[in-house]
């Protein structure tokens, strides 16, 4: 197709996906729907075949026949303006016919064409005598966006092994068909992702507008192709300026990659978060958040329970040593907790809570002075030493390297284990001292009445209640980010406590 795809301006694009559908919700039309719709615009669909699949692939195939596929095409176009098309599986050689024969005649404005042959899990899409047929619909598209065995397939020739080959094979597909080729790095190995557009008819280095990219580490790539073309085709409609199409869906779909784990979708290649960037019309309740961050950690909570320092505390067998070892770290701790808290007021959205982590950073500063007042005065060698252990030091640049990041919701995140998984262990250790027979005669009894400070457990609900109003108001790549956070520390919590047995 000659003419350069053109922009509708700032109205709401209409774009229609000519594709198969996946059942799973992660690929196809479906994935084109959620796309369109992810990036501003109205989604409409024309199903070419319905697929029997999952996250581990292609189990059935129905391709009804191409009459019906003509009647869907002829009932959109006949009332409705189509900004935009998106060609996704196209099953046989039929159904390419009547795609052809519809763009012919109606040429709309944007095409862009993802000539699927074979699935993520491997399965076919397209029948092997239908590849020539494809080859000559390349020409009516505008963009083509191949992953590299569909660009190779095309061409006949054997899958690129490298970056500069499989541009040069997007340089002569461009040349054969007259489209923009993007030539996608999904299948390249190693941490780099590039697509880049190649327009033959571009002299020169203008030819080739390649967007560099880092490789997100998951295995959730179900349906990515059908997501970027989707979208590409929405944002085109819009702009009419592939380059910046390009560099807005690329950034959408990393963030919807590395937000993926949160719909915990299937067994296999599991599907992307198209909506990662937008906050659910339904808002969460107060509190669920939080409490899906505490249900997420039980694994390592019931692990911290069923530590020896936690027992041995508990039955006043820990060995003064490892005591002595476990109150130097907590003091070294505190005072790199404390600047954290610090970090957290001064990013903090409302007086309220700037105030709150204000009044924690100060308080931590307190208990660590009272520290070496009172318990590590008795231990002066331990007091002295100062050195940080392994594992204090990897939990403070956890908590460091987060306050770096900037954000306020990752960071409530972060710091919010400390408060509650630590209230949780002294609550159970002060409750079984309470319930002891003789709890005057026990040589940690003072320590463990520490924990059933009220200031500390109320200020505990409040951090639980900040935490969890700033993931409900984050949206789901912040609070992806919000649960390894999360995650992380409490993983740390369990390490800190486990320290003394294995570095006294
Ligand atoms: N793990 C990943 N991290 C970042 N981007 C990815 C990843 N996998 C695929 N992409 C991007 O997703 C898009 C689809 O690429 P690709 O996987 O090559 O196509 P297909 O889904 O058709 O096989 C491209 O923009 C590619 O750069
Ligand atoms: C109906 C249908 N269409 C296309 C794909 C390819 O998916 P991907 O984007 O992962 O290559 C698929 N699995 N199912």
């Amino acid at each position: 197709m000659a003419a350069d795809a053109g922009g509708r301006g700032p109205g709401i694009p209409r774009v229609l996906s000519i594709a198969g559908s996946d059942p799973s919700g992660g690929a196809g039309i479906q994935a084109d729907l959620k796309s369109i719709a992810a990036m501003g615009g109205y989604g409409m669909c024309a199903i070419t075949a319905l697929t029997a699949q999952n996250t581990r692939g292609v189990t059935a195939v129905h391709t009804p026949p191409p009459e019906f596929l003509a009647a869907q095409l002829e009932a959109v176009g006949s009332d409705i303006t189509v900004d935009a098309v998106k060609i996704g599986m196209l099953a046989d050689t039929e159904v390419i016919r009547t795609v052809g024969e519809w763009l012919a005649r109606t040429r709309p404005g944007v095409v862009v064409l993802d000539p699927v042959m074979v699935a993520t899990s491997g399965d076919r899409l397209l029948a092997p005598d239908a590849e020539d047929a494809l080859r000559c619909l390349l020409a009516q598209a505008h963009l083509v966006t191949p992953n590299l065995p569909e660009l190779a397939a095309l061409l006949g020739e054997p899958t690129a092994a490298s970056w500069d080959k499989a541009l040069d094979q997007g340089r002569r597909l461009s040349e054969r068909t007259g489209a923009v080729v993007l030539v996608k790095g999904g299948h390249l190995e190693g941490a780099a992702c590039p697509d880049a557009l190649v327009d033959a008819r571009v002299a020169g280095s203008g030819s080739v507008v390649e967007l560099p990219g880092t490789r997100v580490d998951t295995r959730n790539t179900h349906g990515t192709g059908c997501s970027l073309s989707s979208a590409l085709a929405t944002v085109q409609a819009r702009t009419g300026d592939w380059a910046r199409s390009l560099a807005v869906v690329k950034e959408w779909l990393r963030g919807a990659l590395e937000a993926s784990d949160e719909l915990e979708v299937g067994h296999g290649h599991g599907p992307v978060h198209h909506f990662h960037h937008a906050r659910a019309a339904v808002p969460l309740a107060p509190g669920e958040f939080a409490e899906s961050l505490w249900r997420d950690a039980e694994k390592v909570r019931a692990e911290i329970a069923a530590l020896p320092f936690v027992s041995e505390l508990s039955a006043g067998t820990l060995s003064p040593e490892d005591f002595a070892y476990y109150l130097a770290q907590d003091a070294l701790y505190l005072n790199a907790y404390s600047r954290v808290l610090a970090r957290a007021s001064a990013l903090a959205p409302s007086e309220a809570e700037q105030a709150f982590w204000a009044e924690g950073s100060r308080v931590c500063l307190e208990v660590e002075a009272e520290l070496h007042r009172t318990w590590l005065a008795h231990h002066p060698a331990e007091a002295s030493q100062r050195a940080m252990g392994p594992v204090t030091k990897a939990y403070t640049d956890h908590l460091l390297a987060v306050s770096a990041s900037g954000s306020y919701a990752v960071l409530a995140a972060a710091v919010l284990p400390c408060y509650w998984i630590y209230a949780e262990v002294g609550a159970a250790l002060s409750g079984r001292h309470a319930a002891r027979a003789d709890p005057g005669d026990h040589p940690y009894g003072a320590w463990i009445g520490t924990y059933a400070d009220e200031a500390f457990a109320e200020a505990t609900r409040r951090a639980v209640a900040f935490t969890d109003a700033a993931g409900r108001s984050g949206s789901g790549a912040e609070r992806a980010a919000m649960r390894e956070a999360f995650g992380a520390s409490a993983v740390y919590e369990r390490e800190f406590f486990d320290a003394p047995r294995r570095f006294a």
